[in-house]
């Protein structure tokens, strides 16, 4: 079981679900800067994810539990980061970082949220790469100008 304490994120809506997971992968920082981490090693990722809504699908979910899980441990367990197309475009911006893999979930969440009717939002995702260094990831609000 993991067991930790997550940044809180204040929000409006009546349902906040949180997901934990765990994964493990390598994955290399092709930069000079980046000194040791140039070489190929190994993390085990833990993972939160958090999503909030105001509507229940008709199982009574915000969005399954194994939905989530599928879509990120399904995809990243036992791989190399650098070899997933999300991580491919040689920008910066996109090489598998503690930052960029926090983006890049909160991303494609949000694609799959983006199918359910009720529309939930991913307000959080919280990435710890070792037991010293962690990332939280907030995406920007999108800006309603209707
Ligand atoms: N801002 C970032 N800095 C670093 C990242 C990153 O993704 N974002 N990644 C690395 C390495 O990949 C490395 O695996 C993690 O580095 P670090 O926390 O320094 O790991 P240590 O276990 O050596 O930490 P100690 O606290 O010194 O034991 C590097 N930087
Ligand atoms: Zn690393």
């Amino acid at each position: 079981m993991i067991q930790q304490m997550y940044p809180q994120v204040f929000h409006d809506y009546q349902y906040e679900l949180n997901k934990d997971m765990h994964v493990s992968a390598a994955h290399f920082i092709p930069h000079e800067d980046a000194g040791t981490c140039r070489n190929v090693h190994g993390h085990t990722y833990f993972i939160n994810v958090t999503i909030a809504g105001d509507e229940l699908d008709d199982s009574g979910f915000l969005v399954n539990f194994k939905t989530l899980k599928k879509l990120v441990h399904g995809q990243f367990d036992h791989t190399v980061l650098n070899d997933h197309p999300a991580f491919q475009s040689g920008r910066s911006d996109d090489f598998p970082t503690t930052e960029a893999v926090a983006r890049k979930i909160c991303e494609m969440i949000q694609e799959e949220l983006d199918r359910l009717p009720g529309k939930p939002v991913c307000l959080q995702v919280f990435v710890r790469e070792t037991p010293t260094s962690y990332v939280v990831y907030r995406p920007k609000k999108v800006k309603n100008n209707g």
